[in-house]
């Protein structure tokens, strides 16, 4: 089993998934572990949302909506499982929102991670429709909340070529105190 130096380095965004998805209690150990995230004063500012079946189309007469379109827009079934990732502002004096987003963000990738390295296709959605009124309330978003996207999850397809991302050079991300 590789370690979080390998896994880290092969992951990439699969924008093309099958129809197979893990199933909710599989998710459910994968959040469990992407919840570790280190988290400033442990307040889980963030929860998720699964999306299946006719979930999506909810979705999808959402985003059309908040375009101000008609029926049903199919963005939302390019992929059998959809996890929304929502920032939920706890009331802290001590942690301010930008933190709090942090942290959600910080399970959302660790989450992509772990899915990638067990096999799944991930990649995270987003469009000019994601802080539209109309998707809060379809997916039953409180006043302290919002939406960071959507993990796109899927099987990998056999017929993808293996495809690395061009390495990262860590020295220009890297310097000292000017
Ligand atoms: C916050 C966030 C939003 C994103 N939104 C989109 C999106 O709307 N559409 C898309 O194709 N990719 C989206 N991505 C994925 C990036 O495009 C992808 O990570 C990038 O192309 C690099 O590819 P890689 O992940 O395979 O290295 C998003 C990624 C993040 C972190």
């Amino acid at each position: 089993m590789p370690g979080a130096l390998d896994a880290a380095l092969a992951r990439r965004s699969w924008s093309k998934v099958t129809d197979a998805a893990p199933t909710h209690d599989e998710l459910l150990q994968f959040v469990a572990a992407a919840g570790r995230v280190a988290d400033h004063s442990s307040l889980r500012p963030w929860r998720l949302i699964e999306l299946r079946g006719e979930d999506r189309e909810r979705l999808g007469r959402a985003i059309n909506k908040a375009q101000g379109d008609k029926g049903v827009s199919s963005k939302p079934l390019r992929a059998p499982l959809l996890i929304a990732v929502v920032a939920s502002y706890r009331k802290s004096h001590k942690v301010p929102r930008w933190e709090q987003e942090a942290v959600a963000s910080g399970v959302a990738h660790m989450l992509s991670l772990l899915l990638d390295e067990a096999g799944w296709g991930v990649i995270w959605r987003t469009g000019h429709y994601t802080r539209a009124k109309a998707v809060a309330k379809a997916h039953g978003l409180k006043k302290n909340e919002e939406l960071l996207g959507w993990l796109y999850v899927g099987g990998k397809p056999a017929s993808s070529r293996p495809e690395r991302r061009k390495a990262v050079d860590a020295r220009p991300f890297v310097s000292r105190m000017p």
